[in-house]
């Protein structure tokens, strides 16, 4: 990873600025203004999705980006940047670091993570490997990726189904691993943040509890509900 981008990052808080097409928050405008908002907040990078959002967002802050291509395909279950068409696009717009599923499954069009990675470390693409088990991480190190970030916990089936961070995993990986862990995935609490830059996390990403506002209000609600009875 680029010294320079690795230094900007470190302890630091990445925000998540995404919206899916059925969010009420879909749109590159909003997404940009998310990322100010997120700027302005300290935030020290910013996690986006599509070239659409990217292209907004690098227009208003000079912040590190790290980019990725939520795209459905029949034959697979991966949706980060699952082919080498999403990875070349992203290069195309230019980001910082992309983020890449790495988890062993079944890549769509029979592509394989090997090959995608060998393309973009031929490139000079800095990678971040999302992964939901210390086995993925660890394999992710073994291939030359530059850092991980535990993402995908609880999003592959063989992963914990847990509500909250996954500190073990992040636990675990640090333990490992030489490359820089990054802690991702259902932290809501500024103390759950702190808690994972304790236990050794590089860096910490959150999304929802700051860009998803239908997400922080079902909690209220739902809070308010159980403490009311
Ligand atoms: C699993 C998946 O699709 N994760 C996505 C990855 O880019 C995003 O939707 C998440 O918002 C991001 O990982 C941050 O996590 P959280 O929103 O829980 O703070």
């Amino acid at each position: 990873m680029n010294d320079s981008v690795i230094n900007k990052i470190n302890k630091g808080l990445i925000v998540s600025c995404q919206a899916l097409e059925h969010e009420p928050l879909f749109g590159a405008d909003i997404m940009a203004k998310m990322a100010t908002a997120a700027e302005m907040g300290g935030a020290v990078c910013i996690r986006a999705n599509s070239v659409i959002d990217i292209a907004a967002i690098k227009k208003v802050t000079s912040l590190p980006i790290i980019g990725l291509i939520k795209r459905d395909y029949e034959d697979s279950e991966i949706f980060i940047t699952p082919t080498l068409r999403e990875v070349k696009e992203l290069m195309d717009v230019g980001v910082d670091i992309i983020a890449l599923d790495c988890t062993r499954r079944k890549r769509p069009n029979n592509e394989t993570l090997e090959e995608i990675v060998e393309y973009m470390k031929q490139h000079g693409q800095k990678i971040m490997a999302d992964i939901s088990t210390l086995e993925e991480a660890i394999y992710a190190e073994s291939i030359g990726i530059d850092c991980v970030s535990t993402t995908l916990s609880g999003y592959t089936p063989y992963s914990p189904q847990q509500s909250g961070p996954d500190f073990q995993l992040l636990k675990d990986t640090v333990a490992k691993l030489n490359i820089p862990v990054i802690a991702e995935g259902k932290i809501f609490m500024p103390s759950e943040a702190i808690q994972m830059l304790n236990l050794g996390a590089y860096a910490v990403v959150v999304g929802s509890a700051i860009t998803r506002p239908q997400l922080i209000t079902e909690r209220y609600v739902n809070d308010i509900r159980k403490a009311l009875g």
